[in-house]
Order: structure tokens, then C-alpha cells, then sequence
């Protein structure tokens, strides 16, 4: 009986992913036109560029604004490279090769998708981070304008369209199946609530608690790589399936693995947790033109740490590296620009 219902429940799940194929088919044939800004939103509101770009820029606004976006971007970022690394789940154009090669289903789907240097992800599909990061961001901007727009309205149609391209830029590239983008919002969104609703408690932790928790995640992720191991599951599986399927190993990047990813997240956390109390931080703003020029100084300093990554010494100089620089990084927004300024 167990066994049936589980086959059925595959059953059911292949169906619906192969019908989610079309869906992304008829997104590239229909909304072509729009190729231009399918593949800005995918390149530059990706999560790592809102990081080392996008929410830097925010401070420009307001230090209080960079900090919001900072801890929640920053949190649901973690959030979903822990589902991508304890549960990974295929992609579009994955299960497409799979389906032709193997030849073992049938029908065929019939579908026909494009793929290029930007459809090579070496994560894996659920959820969508882009939709994910993307929706977080989006959303704690507008809760930060809102009490200062007249037009509230307009400005919550404009984060919907924007998160709904989003989604069309992940159909289109052929990266994500749309249950991944609906669900990276979903969960973004779950992931905001929770925070809220826990928003005096997590911002008035202490720097040694919040040190200890990041150092918890990290253990955890170990943990779940040697679990992994002992049951004979492919911790770097997703990796496998990307240079299985890209038409070109040369469109897969070192720094776009799931271990790399979620490196990142923890110095980010990390750097947040050596910055906490967070309720105790200088979020006033100077004037805007020392905003620019310190905001200015910081990022070109993080671009010369991100040029001198050490490539070559090995993968665990390589994470190390990334760790400290996202760390450091996220500390001198949160703590130190403001007395620079
Ligand atoms: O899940 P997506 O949207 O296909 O994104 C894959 C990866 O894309 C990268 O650009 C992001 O920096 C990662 O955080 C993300 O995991």
C-alpha cells in the first residue's frame, strides 16, 4: 500500500514537471521580445550581486534601509541554499536531456528548449533563489517606503510586476520550473513573516549568541554532508547533473556551486552576528554626498577583494576566502560605514 502510494505520488510528480516543461516553452517562444530584460533580472538582481552591489547602493538612500535589507535578504539567502543542499530538487533543462536520452518515458514531451551560457546552473532547482532573494528584497523596500508613498497602491503593483518578471526570467533562461519560482516567493514571503513577527528578539540578540548560531548552521551543513555520505546520496549531485547536461562545461563558473553558495550565506550571517545587537546600531545618515564617497571607497575595496580570490590554492583556501571577504564585507556596511561617515 506504502509503496503504492508513493509510486503514484512519482507518478503524479512526473507528470506535473513534464507538463511544466511547456510552460517554460511557450514563455521562450512567446515573450522573446522581452529577452533583453529576462536576462538583466536574472544577471544583475541575482542574490550575489544584490550583496556585493544592489543593497550597498540602497545605503545610498538610508544606512536604516541598507541594514533591513542586509539581515533579511541575507537570511532568506541562507534559508534557501540550505534547502538547495539538505533536498535538492532537477531543473528544466535537466529532466528534459534525461527524458530524451534515456528515452524511458513515454510519450515524449514534445518540447523543445533553448539553452545558453546562463541556463548552466550547478545548484539545484528548488526554490528559485532569484525569485526568492529577489521577493525579499523587493518587499522590505516597499515596507520601508510605505509610510512615506501617497500612491500605495501603484507602489504594490509595481513590486508584483517586478516579482512576476522575475519569475518570466527564470522560465525564459530555462533555469527554474514555475512551481520553483511561485514557491522561492512563497517561502520568501514566510521567511519575512517569521522575522517580523521575531524582529525584537533577533534584533536584540547579543554577539556571542548570534556568533554561536552561525556557527550551528555551519555544523549543520557539514552534518548533512557526511549524512549524505553514510547513505550513499551524492552530496554534490546537482553539480553532477549540471556538467552531465550544459552543452558546454565552460559555461559552468567555480564560484556557483552549492558549497560555494552557501559559504557565502554564512560569512554574510557572519558578519551580521559580529555586527549584532543590531538594534544597537548608528543607522543615522550623513549627508549625501560622504554617503557616496565612503559607500564608494568600501565597495571598490570589497571589488579588489573579490578580484584576489585565490582560485588556484585549492577549494578550501578558495572557501575560507570567500567566507572572510563576505563577512568582513557585511560587517564594514553594518557597523562601520556609519562611523566612517
Ligand atoms: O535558484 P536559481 O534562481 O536558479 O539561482 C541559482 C544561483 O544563482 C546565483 O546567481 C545566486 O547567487 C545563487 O544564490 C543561486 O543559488
Amino acid at each position: 500500500m506504502d509503496g503504492n502510494l508513493w509510486d503514484l505520488a512519482v507518478e503524479t510528480y512526473n507528470h506535473v514537471v513534464t507538463a511544466e516543461l511547456r510552460i517554460n516553452e511557450l514563455v521562450q517562444e512567446r515573450l522573446s521580445l522581452g529577452d533583453p530584460l529576462w536576462r538583466f533580472l536574472s544577471v544583475y538582481m541575482e542574490p550575489g550581486l544584490l550583496f556585493n552591489l544592489v543593497i550597498p547602493l540602497c545605503g545610498i538612500y538610508s544606512q536604516a534601509l541598507l541594514t533591513r535589507l542586509l539581515f533579511a535578504v541575507g537570511l532568506a539567502s541562507t534559508l534557501n541554499s540550505f534547502v538547495k543542499w539538505i533536498l535538492p530538487e532537477q531543473r528544466p533543462l535537466w529532466l528534459l536531456r534525461e527524458i530524451y536520452a534515456s528515452n524511458v518515458r513515454s510519450p515524449s514531451p514534445g518540447v523543445a528548449l533553448e539553452s545558453h551560457p546562463l541556463s548552466c546552473e550547478t545548484t539545484a532547482g528548488m526554490p528559485c533563489a532569484h525569485s526568492m532573494a529577489f521577493t525579499v528584497f523587493t518587499l522590505t523596500i516597499w515596507m520601508f517606503l510605505y509610510a512615506h508613498s501617497r500612491q500605495r497602491w501603484l507602489a504594490g503593483k509595481v513590486v508584483h510586476g517586478l516579482i512576476f518578471s522575475m519569475w518570466l526570467s527564470r522560465l525564459y533562461l530555462a533555469t527554474e520550473f514555475l512551481h520553483q519560482c511561485v514557491l522561492g516567493t512563497f517561502i520568501g514571503i514566510q521567511a519575512m513573516d517569521a522575522l517580523d513577527q521575531k524582529n525584537d528578539y533577533l534584533w536584540s540578540r547579543r554577539r556571542r549568541w548570534a556568533v554561536t548560531g552561525v556557527f550551528l548552521l555551519g555544523g549543520l551543513a557539514a552534518a548533512v554532508y557526511f549524512v549524505k555520505l553514510s547513505l550513499e546520496i551524492d552530496p554534490h549531485w546537482s553539480v553532477r547533473e549540471a556538467f552531465k547536461w550544459c552543452p558546454d562545461p565552460s559555461y559552468m563558473r567555480h564560484e556557483a556551486s552549492p558549497i560555494f553558495f552557501l559559504v557565502r550565506d554564512l560569512g554574510i550571517l557572519m558578519g551580521i552576528a559580529l555586527a549584532s545587537p543590531l538594534s544597537n546600531l548608528d543607522t543615522k545618515n550623513a549627508s549625501l554626498w560622504r554617503r557616496c564617497i565612503v559607500l564608494a571607497i568600501l565597495e571598490l575595496f570589497n571589488f579588489g577583494m573579490r578580484w584576489a580570490t585565490p582560485k588556484q590554492n585549492g577549494r578550501f583556501a578558495f572557501l575560507a576566502y570567500e567566507l572572510f571577504r563576505n563577512a568582513v564585507h557585511s560587517l564594514l556596511l553594518l557597523k562601520n560605514l556609519p562611523r566612517l561617515r
